[in-house]
């Protein structure tokens, strides 16, 4: 048995040409969305993402702003970089490249950005609306999994996940999400303190692989049929980069994300769409 592919470049590229469409109906009604990056120091994986972001962009027609930070940023500097972005008319919304430098607080870059402008959906107030069950921007990684599974028909009413890692991009946003009445799923969340992990992904009828273990999820571990969406990334010996599942899992599993080519595509498909939901937003409270 090898397991359905749930391919997330197809599933970008569907989601690309929606987002296409709607960017020049925004900008026929006078709205020129833009997306805002604030990226800190040189590491390549976060340089390359934000490369990515930005080309997305240009698919789409929305613009791109970009704020450089050397790796020695002070605090004032990366505070004044997410202030200006605040007051910057043209940016819609923008994230704060993730993980920054350790001398900087990663919580309070997050905090400082206006809420209405948080692209990323990790600003406390957008968490707190989603915990609250209010209208939120919603975490791009936890939008794509959900998204990737809808579109290939996976069940998720009733299912039960088992979701391993509780960052916050993806564990514990994902988490909520799934266990909304619009999602009804049973949710476990898994971590290093779990004492039986395979006991945990066995009974699973989905799981989410986000720990960063390079194949953490053996065959074994996997229910025969179950979906299984694999999130995390870490680098291999050899400097190349591993999912969190292991390739023999295919044999045993009923729809398998491939990683890369998974849910890495979507997660910058959704931080597309959270702008431009943002953007229509706007055009809405002006009455047009
Ligand atoms: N502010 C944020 N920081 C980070 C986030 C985030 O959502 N917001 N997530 C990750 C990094 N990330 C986006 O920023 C991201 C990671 C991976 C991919 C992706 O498309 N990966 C490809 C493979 C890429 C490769 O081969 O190098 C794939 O999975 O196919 C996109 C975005 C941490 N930081």
């Amino acid at each position: 048995m090898s397991a359905t592919r749930l391919d997330g470049i197809i599933t970008r590229d569907e989601i690309f040409t929606d987002l296409a469409a709607r960017v020049e109906k925004l900008k026929a009604a006078g709205i020129d969305p833009g997306l805002g990056t604030v990226l800190v120091g040189d590491d390549p994986g976060s340089r390359s993402y934000v490369k990515g972001k930005h080309a997305d962009c240009a698919k789409i027609g929305v613009n791109s702003i970009r704020r450089d930070l050397p790796v020695d940023a002070t605090t004032e500097q990366l505070n004044a970089a997410i202030d200006d972005l605040n007051a910057d008319p043209a940016c819609t919304g923008y994230i704060v490249q993730l993980p920054l430098p350790r001398h900087l607080d990663e919580n309070a870059a997050l905090e400082r950005i206006d809420p209405d402008k948080d692209a990323d959906g990790l600003h406390p107030i957008n968490l707190g609306r989603l915990v609250l069950g209010e209208a939120a921007t919603l975490p791009c990684t936890p939008r794509g999994v959900i998204h990737l599974l809808r579109r290939f028909d996976i069940p998720i009413d009733g299912a039960r996940v088992t979701v391993i890692g509780r960052g916050v991009t993806i564990g514990r946003p994902i988490g909520l999400l799934l266990t909304r009445r619009s999602e009804n799923a049973t949710v476990t969340l898994c971590h290093t303190g779990t004492r039986d992990l395979a006991a945990e992904t066995r009974r699973a009828d989905i799981i989410v692989a986000a720990a960063g273990v390079g194949h953490l999820i053996k065959p074994d571990m996997v229910a025969p049929g179950a979906t299984v969406v694999d999130v995390g990334v870490s680098r291999g010996q050899d400097g190349k980069l591993v999912g969190d599942v292991h390739p023999a899992v295919w044999e045993v599993a009923g729809a398998v994300s491939p990683n890369p080519g998974g849910v890495g595509p979507l997660t910058r498909a959704f931080l597309l769409v959270n702008i431009v939901e943002r953007a229509e937003a706007q055009l809405a409270a002006r009455g047009v």
